[in-house]
């Protein structure tokens, strides 16, 4: 069995720290470089996959230094708009042979409850999300639930759906929450909580709540570890863990 050497960006967080002990006990992999803020990513201790849990503002940066060294990147940092990603694009035109891997959430029941919503929006002509986070998270919406909204908002559109009904007039305070792409996304930050989101759905005498819990952050590590297996065969950019599972 090949080992597949890694090193882990963003090691001294609270995701990057944990996926360092999931490469540690991962028989096929090898931890080479726990690279934190401040440190020069240099060669990435060797590493043929760098994973990134960092921050927003970081993460791009550290992908195209990865990319320009032909290092395989798995990336679970969230804030990647469209633009991010279309850089992303033009750095591997000159490095075609290299992996990315950016997933909004490596929770295999996460990533189902985005696809059951995904499945349930064009049924319901109400939809709202709330996601719960711990209170040191530093983003909001998070990025599953920016996924989320996006994904219920095309599926909608490919169902002719209209706007979600809502006779709001008076919001001084912003109590109606955010919208991304005319979805209404509410944020909770709450001590004791880790990663948690509802998709709620509602028709006329019903209502249907799809509801994903990550109690701990062990929960990514499967498929994070995934992702670090799949990003060596597959070239290019992905985005989203559903791609490696045949979903
Ligand atoms: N896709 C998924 O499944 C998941 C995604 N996330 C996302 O992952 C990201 C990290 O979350 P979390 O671990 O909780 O955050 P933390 O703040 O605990 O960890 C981030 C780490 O990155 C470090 N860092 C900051 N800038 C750089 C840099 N330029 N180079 C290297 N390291 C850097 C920080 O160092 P310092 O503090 O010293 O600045 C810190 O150690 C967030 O965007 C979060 O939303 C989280 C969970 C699951
Ligand atoms: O910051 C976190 O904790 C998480 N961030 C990701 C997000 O913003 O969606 C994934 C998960 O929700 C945990």
């Amino acid at each position: 069995m090949d080992t597949i050497r890694v090193a882990v960006i963003g090691a001294a967080g609270r995701m990057g720290s944990t996926v360092c002990d999931a490469v540690e006990g991962a028989d096929d992999m090898e931890l080479v470089a726990r690279i934190d803020d401040g440190d020069d990513l240099g060669d990435l201790g060797g590493a043929q996959v760098a994973v990134d849990f960092t921050v927003p503002d970081a993460s791009p940066g550290n992908v195209a230094h990865c990319i320009s060294r032909g290092v395989h990147v798995v990336v679970g940092t969230t804030g990647w708009t469209q633009e991010r990603l279309d850089a992303v694009r033009r750095d591997l035109l000159e490095h075609p042979e290299v992996g990315v891997l950016v997933a909004p959430n490596f929770a295999l029941g996460a990533v189902l409850m985005m696809r059951f919503a995904q499945e349930a929006a064009r049924f319901y002509e109400s939809v709202e999300i709330v996601e719960l986070h711990h209170p040191r998270k530093v983003d909001a919406p998070s990025g599953t639930a920016a996924n989320t909204a996006r994904m219920i908002a095309a599926a909608r559109a490919d169902a002719g759906l209209g706007p979600v009904p809502d006779a709001t007039e008076h919001d001084p305070d912003g109590a109606r929450g955010a919208q991304i792409e005319g979805i209404r996304t509410h944020a909770v930050r709450m001590r004791g909580l880790v990663a948690h989101q509802e998709v709620l759905f509602g028709a006329e005498g019903e209502s249907l709540t799809i509801r994903h819990d990550s109690y701990d952050r062990v929960s990514f590590m499967p498929g994070v570890l995934t992702g670090v297996r799949g990003v060596v065969s597959r070239p290019g950019l992905t985005v989203g863990l559903e791609n490696y599972l045949d979903l």
